[in-house]
């Protein structure tokens, strides 16, 4: 059972009653006249092959409140896109595809190139970065929300919930983080949410002390949950890390644009399962590796920026202080698992644990070399100083695209 509890500086907001979608969905219909809705869905083309985004495709289809889904596909070839567009056509609401590889796109990706603008990584943060520019030309929502295309748990009351609260008229969120318990299987997921992000955040604050940033992180339920909405506004000023540092950067943007009572968390889901990544512990530069020293990074640099000094020395008291911590919340993971009837592998998380924590020297090893490097693309209103008819650009090249 849910409880109210308000834990950090954010407002929580609850699932307390379970109450039916169609309620929800007739209420978000109402509000769709004053602030239509826009949902963002960040894809891969292989995504299109598992049964993740048929199942979500299927749903999001009976979504009766949306005044347009916007595609970002990355990774597909001419006749892949093709068959993204019959994919995708069964949605009977307004959409569009971005075709990322498409040469459209990559000529604007060649002109803000040109210009030192463009993102300089693929992945995620980029295919985010460029979606968000093609809602903010196209005029056509208030409000955007965003999920991953992997989530083999959902259902559209996640989308109801998620977009709720910046939806609502009468809230004045800018924006909203979903959250939800990683329970599948038997067992505990989110391993990098619970061994690596709460650990070092607690680790941080032995450190450092109690620092405003600090408590705003360890305010939120789930820092790496990919499910966020916003008010349109906030896509002109925010900059997106092109890295694993995503969600975290996103929410270091939104404390650095917005004050906290802008800000709220939101329950969306009673069960949420995804595409489970390797530990990689092989390859720093792949898995949950990879992530683990984005994350570190994208977390060192932010408390930087807030007058914070590192060194060596204090990369090791974090990293030391971290271990301990973490070694407990192992210790009480089990415990909880042990009481619910699940399971949990004390090996695999200490194996976790010891490589988050050589990553976190890493990062900051890392930190130390490059101080002035930045996985931030920069924001749209910079974009558009620099190239003022980008977003035109940008609307026409999709726009085409989709026509053909
Ligand atoms: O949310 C997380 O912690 C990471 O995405 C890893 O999740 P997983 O352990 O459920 O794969």
């Amino acid at each position: 059972m849910a409880d109210f509890y308000q834990n950090g500086i954010i407002t929580t907001l609850h699932n307390l009653t379970d109450r039916p979608l169609e309620d929800l969905e007739k209420e978000l219909i109402s509000y769709s006249r004053s602030r239509p809705m826009s949902l963002v869905l960040p894809s891969l083309y292989s995504e299109l092959q598992g049964p993740a985004l048929s199942n979500i495709i299927e749903d999001v289809a009976k979504v009766p409140y949306l005044n347009e889904i916007v595609i970002g596909l990355d990774r597909a070839d001419e006749a892949e896109y093709a068959h993204a567009k019959e994919f995708f056509g069964t949605l009977p609401q307004h959409h569009r595809i971005l075709w990322n590889d498409g040469p459209r796109l990559r000529k604007i990706d060649a002109l803000l190139q040109e210009e030192g603008l463009a993102p300089k990584e693929m992945g995620k943060g980029r295919n985010v970065w460029y979606c968000y520019g093609y809602v903010l030309a196209s005029g056509r929502a208030q409000s955007v929300a965003l999920h991953d295309c992997d989530i083999v748990t959902y259902d559209r009351s996640m989308l109801a919930r998620l977009i709720y609260p910046v939806a609502n008229p009468g809230f004045n969120y800018e924006f909203a983080k979903g959250y939800y318990s990683r329970i599948a299987d038997g067992k505990l997921n989110g391993r990098v949410s619970r061994l690596l992000v709460t650990p070092l955040i607690r680790a941080l604050k032995k450190v450092y002390g109690s620092l405003d940033f600090l408590e705003y992180l360890d305010s939120f339920r789930y820092p790496l949950s990919g499910e966020f909405s916003m008010r349109v506004d906030v896509l002109n000023d925010i900059r997106i890390p092109s890295d694993w540092g995503l969600e975290i950067g996103v929410l270091s943007e939104m404390k650095r644009n917005y004050s906290t009572n802008r800000i709220c968390q939101v329950d969306i889901a009673d069960v949420y399962d995804h595409k489970h990544q390797p530990l990689s512990e092989e390859d720093a530069n792949r898995g949950l590796s990879k992530m683990s020293t984005d994350i570190c990074k994208a977390i060192f640099r932010k408390l930087a920026t807030q007058g914070e000094v590192f060194t060596t020395e204090t990369f090791r008291s974090i990293k030391a202080t971290y271990f301990r911590i973490a070694l407990d919340f192992i210790e009480t993971y089990y415990n909880d698992a042990r009481m619910n009837g699940l399971t949990l592998d004390r090996h695999a998380e200490e194996r976790a644990v010891e490589l988050f924590a050589e990553n976190i020297m890493n990062a900051g090893e890392h930190f130390l070399q490059n101080p002035m490097e930045t996985p931030f693309i920069p924001s749209w209103n910079r974009v558009i100083s620099a190239v003022p008819d980008i977003l035109d650009r940008l609307y026409e090249a999709v726009e085409e695209d989709n026509a053909c």
